[in-house]
């Protein structure tokens, strides 16, 4: 075929395709929320610091995600982005149909009343402490001109504090006041709700009921929900959890349940390296240190898997030279 019968809307949708392609495909950009090469860079008095290098992360809508990763990370300042509150240096963030980079500050204001709801770990930050559980659920939705005692109700009922519904802050427990704050932060019926931290302050128990509302709503409501935290134990709760480390996720730990030969339901825990699109992946810091890799491996592809190997010590390199 002569390129001369090409119009140039063809190549430009050809180049397009291809760049698509070598992106992974046009599915790869497809989720409910999107980060793609997201970078933020911090100046101060003339110093720089990377917190987000190249943050990839694609979660699909309805899936209930933990994002972990040790403090300096890069946690609060992707979750601060998420959340319409800071912006990227460059890369592309996009949630349920925004795009983050260059938002209005009009569509940043309807982005951040109706799209997206927030937990954070202090109480005070969710909750008013001079109003009743109730009163607090329904503030939202006064706001919004929409008030519904009954929703109010059913949304305490979800995440299982309807017995404190007349109880303020003050009286209530530290995992109540957490699912208090869930139930305000699904008063305007969010599409995605962020959790910072939800139950760094407490005991496990009491983290396990969190996680339990977290959960119930997510099933019933079908929001999507992001939990960030530096607590890897936080990844036994949920299906799938993305490590983040120097500010790109790393790897990931999906979690799912299969009925084994027995009839017994059997937890099968697998966890996967991040590959990003120039083929770079990050190993687990424990695979690394379980073989004392360092400086370089040795790779061997085979038919369905590729071998890394601890590399060659400089005396073996030496004795074969
Ligand atoms: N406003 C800022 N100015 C300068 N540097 C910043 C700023 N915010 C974050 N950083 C730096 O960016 C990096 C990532 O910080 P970030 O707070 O996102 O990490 P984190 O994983 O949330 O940690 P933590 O759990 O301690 O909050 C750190 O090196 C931090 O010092």
């Amino acid at each position: 075929m002569g390129s001369a019968d090409s119009t140039l809307a063809d190549l430009e949708r050809r180049a397009a395709a291809r760049a698509a392609a070598r992106a992974g495909g046009q599915d790869r950009l497809s989720g409910h929320i999107v980060c793609d090469g997201l970078v933020r860079i911090f100046r101060t008095e003339g110093v720089e610091v990377v917190a987000l290098q190249g943050l990839d992360l694609v979660v699909d809508r309805g899936e209930l995600l933990a994002v972990v990763g040790a403090s300096g990370s890069g946690k609060s300042t992707m979750l601060n982005i998420l959340s319409g509150l800071d912006e990227p240096t460059a890369g592309m963030a996009r949630v349920a149909g925004y795009e983050l980079l260059g938002m209005s500050a009009r569509k940043r204001l309807e982005y951040r009343r109706r799209i997206v709801g927030f937990v954070w770990q202090q109480t005070a930050r969710n909750l008013l402490p001079y109003l009743t559980a109730r009163e607090n659920v329904e503030l939202p939705m006064r706001l919004a001109g929409s008030r519904k005692r009954d929703r109010a109700m059913e949304l305490l009922d979800m995440v299982g504090v309807t017995g404190r519904a007349d109880a303020r802050p003050d009286q209530m427990s530290g995992g109540e006041q957490q699912r208090c704050a869930v139930a305000v932060a699904l008063a305007n019926d969010p599409e995605v709700l962020f959790a910072d931290e939800p139950t760094g302050e407490l005991d496990e128990a009491t983290a396990d009921e969190v996680f339990g509302a977290l959960r119930t709503v997510n099933a019933e409501l079908g929001v999507t929900v992001v939990v960030v935290t530096h607590d890897m134990n936080v990844a036994g709760h949920v299906r799938r959890a993305v490590a983040i480390r120097d500010g790109k996720t790393a790897s990931e730990v999906r979690r799912s349940a299969r009925i084994g030969a027995d009839g017994t339901e059997q937890h099968v825990t697998e966890e996967y390296a991040v590959l990003d699109r120039a083929g770079r992946l990050q190993l687990p810091a424990a695979f690394v240190e379980a073989l004392s890799l360092r400086d370089r491996v040795r790779l061997n592809l085979e038919p369905d898997h590729v071998e890394v190997r601890p590399g060659s010590s400089d005396r073996s390199v030496e004795d074969q030279a």
